[in-house]
């Protein structure tokens, strides 16, 4: 077959898988405890893949713009390691994953003495934002911008200011960890400064071809897929995509890890980030989630596509 057919086929196939897999849109729930997040469609799915040959292919709901929420987390780790490096993000933050749920205060007083477990829960995330570069909030900002612009390699990406402001009105829970981590010692900042960052990097908007552009960069070592230039540093990249499998979808990393064995970050907005080293960079939309959190569809959609194309990498 000559090697247009075979992408050709490629494309056909992961259509129909996609969208085999929107039934399962039925069985997850929106995300409301963000107000402006119950706008979304229950029914929609979309998923794009960034392949080799530094194209992006994407099906179903392609167009829709969604938040990334806690996807957002991989993104301030990377930055918050090169800003301030890693021994000084990880004297604060550690490296385990949890049983718990995301957003859990309990873990914080009784497993881990107050150092939050890993950066992808809210308590280690917000941590981690606490260490972007930068001496004001605006700075900060302006520096999230500036990297996830390069990730996505498009100069117009930015945050949704309505789920922004959204959040930052409701993210009481939020406040209550950091202020709990700021008694402890473990961040140091003002903590509305650091919420009105948190919300903002939670709420940069994109669409999938976006996100799988993103999950290619951290399988192919930190690289620009045109230019080969050095986005993220190599032992970066990699620490993140280990964090990506031992804690990236919460209290389900494991099955996912065992049923995919593909890294993945997911968030409440219904989004996952996959990246397959060396191989597919991708991008998952679907905003119904199941009781961890997680997208329903886009679970289902993970453990199949890696079931049909071997991507486990293990
Ligand atoms: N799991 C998530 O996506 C949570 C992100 C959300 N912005 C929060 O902090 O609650």
């Amino acid at each position: 077959m000559a090697l247009h057919e075979e992408f050709r086929q490629f494309e056909i196939e992961v259509g129909q898988i996609v969208e085999e897999m929107r039934v399962f849109t039925e069985e997850g729930k929106i995300a409301t405890y963000i107000p402006e997040l119950r706008h979304a469609d229950p029914d929609a799915l979309a998923c794009a893949l960034y392949t080799k040959n530094g194209t992006c292919v994407s099906f179903g709901d392609k167009d829709r713009k969604f938040t990334l929420q806690s996807v957002s987390k991989v993104v301030a780790l990377a930055l918050a390691v090169m800003d301030s490096g890693e021994e000084q993000v990880f004297d604060k933050v550690g490296m385990e994953p949890t049983g718990g749920p995301f957003y859990s205060i309990t873990r914080l007083e009784l497993t881990s003495r107050s150092k939050p477990l890993n950066p992808m829960i809210n308590a280690g995330a917000l941590t981690v934002t606490s260490m972007i570069g930068g001496r004001t909030e605006t700075e900060k900002v302006e520096r999230l911008l500036r990297f996830i612009r390069e990730l996505t390699g498009d100069d117009t990406t930015t945050y949704d200011r309505a789920v922004a402001a959204s959040e930052l009105k409701t993210a009481d829970h939020n406040r209550a960890l950091a202020y709990l981590l700021k008694g402890e010692g473990v961040i140091d900042s003002d903590i509305e400064s650091l919420l009105d960052v948190y919300t903002k990097q939670c709420a940069l908007s994109m669409r999938c071809c976006d996100l799988a552009r993103i999950g290619f960069i951290f399988g192919h070592e930190g690289r620009s897929p045109e230019t080969g230039e050095q986005i993220v540093p190599v032992p970066v990249a990699r620490m993140v995509k280990t964090f990506m499998v031992t804690c990236g979808m919460y209290n389900e990393s494991g099955e996912l890890a065992i049923k995919a064995g593909i890294p993945a970050k997911s968030g409440v907005s219904g989004a996952i980030l996959g990246s397959v080293p060396n191989g597919m960079g991708i991008g998952v939309y679907s905003p119904a989630l199941n009781e961890k959190g997680n997208s329903r569809a886009g679970v289902e959609l993970l453990k199949r596509l890696s079931r049909h194309f071997s991507l486990s990498i293990f």
